[in-house]
């Protein structure tokens, strides 16, 4: 490009402080973002801007921070429904005596549509631009996102027993092998495998799913060492711990994500640097439901990557990955019994970048880098209970104020502006809402 070559770009957004995450600790001030079509063209100090680009739009943020979308690296977003439902219990007396009923009785393909559809509103009004899944109807929920046009990876689920989804592995399997065949290559539905759990699903099927994965390439996601509990059962009735025995059966790779790790011991620890898998981090989940503290310091100073995650409404109760990095960096530190073991910086680069690389879309999301795709958010920092500013980065993990979230894009597309949601009916979907609550009322009450 040559000094006076005038580029054209469909949008420029000018933002106060922008966080591109890569470089990592960074903060840039009075930056441009230029975006062409889905992706970014550009990041310029805006002065160079003035002078290099003509934009279609131009978006003046002179009292926000702009930084990479989020991403929400586990979750069951039709849970959103249940949220409040059953709260102060401990897993498996809530999943067994509370939540497995009431999806025994609710999970239907509009029970999907609906829940899904309130999660989504809630993640995109938070500053989530991709989201994982693990639930029933994988295939409404993948229609819903790419009509919405929000990213996620979506994991079929694989147990041994039925729910409203499927008969058994067999069924489940061959379910997800053509979600799997449907959607790959989407360009926001990822498709991956969901074995639940340890104690959900026996070998044969999770070596089956292994299979799976390693022909299509699918990722798999799975709940793996949430619980004390879940840990001495197995040793109890296997002899060995649930990660040693995913191990053996081949299931760890640098293309699976372990959920939750409360539970880690030094041959847990060397199985997850050997093998290159995942960790994704629910703090709040962990904490709601007593599960037990994940050594997120001790992962990381391991060269593991570890992402965030939310898990489900019905476990946390909400779906902002705001809050939740603020709980993560808070129990970090107590964990640790070390101020620095987790720092608003590294908070952020574990619900960008690290989550982009858990489920293998680092190439293109996770960064403000030109070449990405233009998925970002921009925060209003102008109220008066986020003054002053010395580091954007300290407010937004520390202050916890997700409802902050301004505008956001994925792909280049509005998905909020002014805090509002461009591509969901927020009023018509409430009523939706307000009629499966009215229900499960009723059905609780009984
Ligand atoms: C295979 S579909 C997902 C399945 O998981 C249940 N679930 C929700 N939250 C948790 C959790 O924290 N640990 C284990 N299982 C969980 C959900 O209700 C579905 O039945
Ligand atoms: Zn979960």
């Amino acid at each position: 490009m040559t000094a006076d070559t005038i580029n054209a770009a469909d949008i420029r957004i000018n933002a106060r402080w922008l966080i591109p995450i890569e470089p990592a600790n960074i903060v840039l001030e009075h930056h441009a973002v230029l975006v062409q079509g889905d992706r970014i063209a550009a990041i310029l100090p805006q002065k160079d801007a003035d002078s290099s680009y003509r934009a279609k739009e131009v978006i003046d943020l002179p009292c926000h921070v702009v930084l990479p979308g989020l991403i929400n690296t586990h979750g069951h977003a039709a849970m959103s429904l249940f949220r409040g439902m059953a709260d102060d219990l401990p897993l498996m007396t809530w999943l067994n005596d509370h939540i497995w009923p009431a999806e025994g009785e609710f999970i239907s393909e509009a029970f999907i549509g609906d829940g899904t559809q309130l999660a989504m509103a809630e993640m995109l009004r938070t500053g989530t631009t991709t989201f994982s899944d693990m639930y029933f109807f994988p295939e409404v929920v993948a229609q819903l996102a790419h009509d919405v046009g929000m990213r996620a990876q979506i994991c079929f689920p694989l147990l041994d027993f039925p729910t409203p989804w499927g008969s058994g592995p067999d069924e489940y399997l061959s379910k997800g092998r053509a979600f799997i065949e449907q959607w790959q290559g989407n360009a926001f539905v990822s498709p991956a495998i969901g074995p639940h759990a340890p104690y959900t699903v026996s070998d044969q099927p999770l070596t089956r799913a292994i299979a799976l994965s390693e022909e299509t390439g699918a990722a798999i996601q799975m709940h793996l060492h949430e619980t004390g509990f879940e840990v001495a059962d197995a040793l109890e009735k296997t002899g060995v711990r649930p990660t040693a025995r995913m191990a053996g059966l081949g299931l760890l790779g640098p293309n699976t994500q372990c959920v939750h790790m409360t539970q880690i011991d030094e041959s847990d620890l060397a199985l997850l640097q050997q093998t290159g898998a995942h960790v994704i981090h629910c703090p709040e989940s962990n904490l709601k439901l007593a599960s037990g503290l994940c050594p997120v310091h001790k992962l990381q100073e391991a060269g593991v990557n570890v992402a965030i995650g939310t898990d489900g409404a019905a476990s946390n109760n909400d779906l902002d990955l705001f809050g939740e990095l603020s709980t993560a960096a808070m129990l970090a530190k107590a964990v640790a019994d070390d101020a620095s073991a987790l720092s608003a910086h590294r908070a952020l680069a574990m619900a960008t970048i690290a989550g982009a690389r858990a489920i293998g879309r680092d190439s293109e999301l996770g960064s403000l880098v030109p070449g990405k795709l233009a998925d970002l958010i921009a925060v209003d920092l102008s109220d008066p209970f986020l003054q002053p500013v010395y580091d954007p980065a300290s407010h937004l993990v520390y202050s916890r104020h997700g409802r902050q979230v301004s505008h956001s894009w994925i792909g280049g597309v509005p998905q909020v502006q002014n805090g509002e949601l461009t591509r969901i009916d927020v009023p018509d979907l409430m009523l939706r809402v307000q009629s499966w609550s009215d229900r499960i009322r009723e059905q609780q009450s009984r």
